[in-house]
């Protein structure tokens, strides 16, 4: 299963999750200058700081907002890059954030786990409720897909609707058991479930709280560097063994911004990977 290559990749390289937010800005100025055009720019920027990375990370999580903003050139760079990542043997999750009814959501799935969208994981909002989720599993059922489901995010707004009570719970509690319950019928040979939690690095108390309930859960976990967390908000989460991938996208792709170490773009990503990797493995010991 798909889950048990993500965990074996965790595992071999760690779990870092390079994020291609990638934006106009984030190119070296060799790139931005050139003729190409922007689909082979974005595309290029990608697929160096992929090669630079690959060997030392667990997979990659793609931001479909930062191609949808390209157009039409964008999202040819972003089904390239996609393909990229596969044919490089590495995981990729689609970072679509995707939620709506049975119907809507069957198209979802068929756009982001078949053809030119093609990806491991996508990531989809719960708000809507079971059926708007339900369509996904028939591509968990071939145990090659999965999704990781959003339920306590990284912003400070997340507290607006996540904390409010219900059943003297906070929702993000509800959603929790209710994603672990849904991921019951899907775990492979690692004991974790191909429908995954994300969970914030902002806020590692409830972070804990969530896992303790979750035994078969695998996190997508956003919120490390740019947004504040830092390896050491790691420990106690992967204490008995590391049950996610942490992403980091702006602490990685823009490191090169401003900075002038006469490094290239790609050698300060794969610095930043390692950098990281360091910081979060040293509490593991
Ligand atoms: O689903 C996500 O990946 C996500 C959930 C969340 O709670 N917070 C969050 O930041 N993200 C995404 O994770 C990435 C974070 O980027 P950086 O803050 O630059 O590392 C962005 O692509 C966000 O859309």
């Amino acid at each position: 299963m798909i889950i048990d290559k993500l965990y074996e990749e965790v595992l071999g390289n760690g779990p870092v999750c390079v994020g291609l937010d990638t934006r106009f800005e984030y190119l070296p100025e060799y790139l931005i200058n050139s003729t190409k055009t922007l689909e082979e720019k974005i595309f290029e920027f990608n697929r160096k700081i992929i090669d630079a990375t690959y060997d030392l990370v667990a997979c990659y999580k793609v931001q479909i907002a930062c191609y949808e903003a390209f157009g039409i050139e964008g999202l040819k760079a972003y089904s390239r890059t996609l393909k990229y990542i596969r044919e490089k043997g590495k995981v990729v999750i689609a970072d679509i954030k995707r939620g709506d009814i049975l119907s809507t959501a069957e198209m979802y799935a068929k756009a982001h786990f078949e053809g030119d969208f093609e990806a491991d994981f996508i990531t989809v909002n719960p708000y809507m409720g079971l059926d708007a989720i339900s369509p996904y599993f028939k591509y968990l059922n071939t145990g090659e897909k999965g999704i990781f489901v959003l339920i306590r995010t990284s912003n400070k707004s997340s507290k607006d609707f996540q904390e409010l009570k219900v059943d003297n719970k906070p929702l993000y509690l509800k959603i929790a058991e209710n994603v672990q319950k849904w991921g019951e019928s899907f775990i492979g040979k690692s004991g974790f479930s191909l429908i995954g939690g994300v969970v914030g690095l902002t806020f590692p108390k409830e972070f804990l709280e969530i896992k303790n309930m979750c035994g078969n859960m695998f996190f997508l976990i956003p919120g490390y560097g740019a947004q504040g967390g830092t390896g050491e908000d790691l420990k106690e989460i992967f204490k008995e063994k590391m049950c996610g991938v942490v992403n980091s996208s702006r602490g990685i792709i823009k490191a090169h911004k401003g900075i002038d170490e006469g490094l290239k773009f790609n050698e300060l990503a794969r610095k930043q990977v390692i950098k990281m990797k360091e910081d979060i493995l040293r509490w593991q010991e």
